[in-house]
């Protein structure tokens, strides 16, 4: 018997708006067996920024590995495109994934412009998100400040063309004005129709942005809603839900 396998969509094919581009349904995982993560359900759509609040250990970080394909479902699915095969990061990225890592995404030993010509795309597209780094692509990446190798980062990515952005914690270590240019540029490419998942711990800056938000604890899902509904309680989600595990 002969199967044909069903073709992948290939990161040039644009999301239609309002497809739902990511979902994960019932999702538990976790590592060595031991969830981390439990049954957490949710869709995003093209055009839609969807964040994801919570402490230190809440479940953020292992929530977008799974989503990514670097850590496997104990249970539950998660489909890209309605496809809901296992997938590793490698076949996800070429279905369109854009993935951020916590880790600031660049090479300190070369310069901006060799980091950008590592990307998939050009590094004009790169520049167009942040004009501003072209004064400093000549210089070596670990000269830069914080801001602007996360700029060079983001921009990386973007500039790939991705259906979905996966960004964990563009923000960390970084002052006010440099997360909203950030932010802004994520924003920006939602509105171009780009899926984003946002990891934050900036719970006012990440409601400014996203169009639905949901909290986590202690790995579960425990606060869902509508960013626009949620932003004049900005500051009691944060003392409520993003101060420590321990309660
Ligand atoms: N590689 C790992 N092996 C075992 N346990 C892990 C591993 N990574 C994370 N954990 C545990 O999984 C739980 C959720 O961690 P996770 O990193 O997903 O949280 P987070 O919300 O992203 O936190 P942070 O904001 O500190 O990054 C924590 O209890 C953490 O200790």
């Amino acid at each position: 018997m002969t199967t044909t396998a069903r073709p992948e969509r290939t990161a040039a094919e644009p999301a239609r708006a309002g497809e739902v581009v990511v979902e994960a349904h019932g999702l538990t995982a976790g590592y060595a067996g031991t969830p981390a993560v439990h049954e957490v359900d949710l869709e995003v759509r093209a055009g839609e920024v969807v964040a994801l609040l919570g402490a230190n250990g809440a479940g953020k970080t292992t929530t977008l590995l799974a989503l990514a394909g670097e850590v496997t479902p104990i249970a539950g699915s998660v489909a890209f495109h309605g496809d809901a095969r296992r997938r590793r990061l490698h076949q996800r990225a070429r279905q369109g994934l854009g993935f951020l890592t916590e880790e600031r995404c660049v090479f300190m030993g070369l310069t901006g412009w060799q980091n950008l010509r590592l990307g998939r795309g050009r590094p004009e597209d790169a520049l167009a998100h942040f004009p501003e780094l072209e004064e400093h692509l000549h210089k070596k990446v670990g000269l830069l400040s914080g801001g602007q190798q996360q700029m060079l980062a983001l921009g990386r990515v973007l500039a790939a063309r991705p259906r979905v952005l996966l960004a964990d914690e563009l923000s960390l270590g970084l002052a006010p004005m440099v997360v909203e240019r950030l932010l802004a540029a994520v924003r920006s490419a939602a509105d171009d129709g780009l899926a984003v998942v946002l990891v934050e711990q900036h719970v006012r800056q990440a409601l400014a942005v996203a169009d639905r938000v949901h909290v986590l604890r202690r790995g579960r899902v425990v606060l869902s809603g509508a960013a626009a509904d949620l932003r004049a309680d900005a500051a009691g989600i944060a003392a409520h839900y993003l101060t420590g595990e321990a309660s």
